[in-house]
């Protein structure tokens, strides 16, 4: 099982869902950097499970102890281990599933591959819960992004039905500070209401929901990429891939397959000496090399599979048809706790891309 990743920053992955932690070995950092503790314990938050009806209600508190790499809260260089203790593992509510496969979850191909030793509990290592330690790494991304101007942030597009407004063109750094100081950050002020209605309806219903998030990235430099493998596109979407539940990934604007070749060409500009589009159809890459404007991709993730409904499925043991309840604390919706992984992710990839 490989959970590694990086050219220049490296990242090891480790823990399982209802193991006794889980974690993140971070290599290639720079030395000197001070990490901001506040703002990465906010990032964590975001994300964290348990903290309304939205959300799975298992209880973690998701303390970052950090255990080398670090001295007087300023990185070394050396390689950056955290680690995040598991508290509130409800391990019998899997005891089914070692037999009888979850539709939509990883039980199955998972069950294939490692012949049936690997952890089904919580998910094991497929589990969302492996997403806390990459919100911490992407924390630490934006914190040396942020030194050199560049800022991410995001914004939910979507839930099921349920629409926000796309971003603007013109996306500042205050929108995005904004966004990102919100726990479940729209542009349209209201319409995460009716999202909010949408998964308690689902929930209610013992079923599950899915959506979109639309993140960008600002200030970074015209000229960043390559045409061929290590595109911008090419280069973010396996990190974004990585997280689990994401079945898509496109880059500026999602309609641009249905547009006019003069609609969806965006048009250049001088403004005070610098290079601009008017519009920002292709998301700020062009030829897979960034052209100045915000880099701007729609993340999709689908209706979280663990839903306690009665579905059709296998017994692996006794090789029947046979029918799943599934037990378990799960997300109605992952996307609300999804934004800050999506953005983390983000971060980390554009770092990487720099160099
Ligand atoms: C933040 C987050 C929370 C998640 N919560 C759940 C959950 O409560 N129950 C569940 O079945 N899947 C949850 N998932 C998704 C599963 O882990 C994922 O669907 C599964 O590993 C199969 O992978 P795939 O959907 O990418 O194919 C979550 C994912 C993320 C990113
Ligand atoms: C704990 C988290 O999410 C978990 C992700 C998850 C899955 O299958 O992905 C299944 C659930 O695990 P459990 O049944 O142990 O409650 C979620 O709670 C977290 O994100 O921190």
């Amino acid at each position: 099982m490989s959970a590694n990743w990086g050219s220049h920053i490296e990242l090891s992955l480790f823990g399982e869902s209802h193991g006794e932690a889980i974690g993140i070995v971070i290599g290639n950092l720079p030395a000197g950097i001070r990490l901001d503790m506040e703002q990465i314990r906010w990032y964590m938050k975001r994300r964290a499970p348990g903290q309304n009806k939205m959300s799975t209600p298992r209880q973690e508190k998701d303390e970052v102890h950090i255990v080398s790499g670090l001295v007087d809260g300023v990185t070394t260089g050396a390689p950056l281990c955290a680690m995040i203790y598991n508290q509130n593992q409800h391990s019998k509510d899997y005891s089914e599933l070692k037999a009888c496969m979850r539709p939509g979850h990883s039980d199955y191909p998972a069950y294939m591959k490692y012949h049936g030793f690997n952890d089904v509990r919580g998910g094991g290592h497929f589990s969302g819960r492996l997403t806390a330690p990459l919100v911490f790494a992407g924390s630490i991304a934006r914190q040396i992004l942020k030194e050199k101007g560049i800022i991410v942030g995001a914004h939910i597009q979507s839930i099921h039905h349920i629409q926000d407004q796309p971003f603007p063109v013109d996306i500042d750094e205050t929108l995005l500070e904004q966004l990102s100081s919100k726990m479940y950050p729209t542009l349209d002020e209201d319409v995460f209401l009716q999202m909010q209605e949408v998964i308690e309806s689902a929930r209610l219903q013992q079923d599950s929901v899915g959506g979109i998030v639309e993140c960008a990235i600002i200030n970074v430099p015209a000229g960043i990429g390559n045409p061929f493998f290590d595109s911008i596109e090419s280069h973010l979407s396996p990190l974004l891939f990585s997280i689990p539940a994401v079945k898509s990934v496109s880059f500026g604007q999602r309609n641009i397959t249905e547009m006019y070749g003069h609609e969806a060409n965006d048009a250049y500009y001088y403004q005070e000496g610098q290079v601009k589009t008017k519009t920002n159809h292709n998301g700020g890459v062009t030829g897979g090399i960034t052209n100045g404007m915000p880099i701007v991709f729609q993340v999709g993730i689908k209706p979280t599979p663990s839903i306690s409904q009665i579905q059709e499925t296998v017994n692996v043991q006794t090789q029947t048809n046979t029918q799943i309840q599934v037990k378990g604390r799960h997300d109605p919706c992952i996307v609300p706790r999804a934004v800050v992984v999506v953005e983390s992710m983000a971060a980390l990839g554009i770092l990487d891309m720099l160099g």
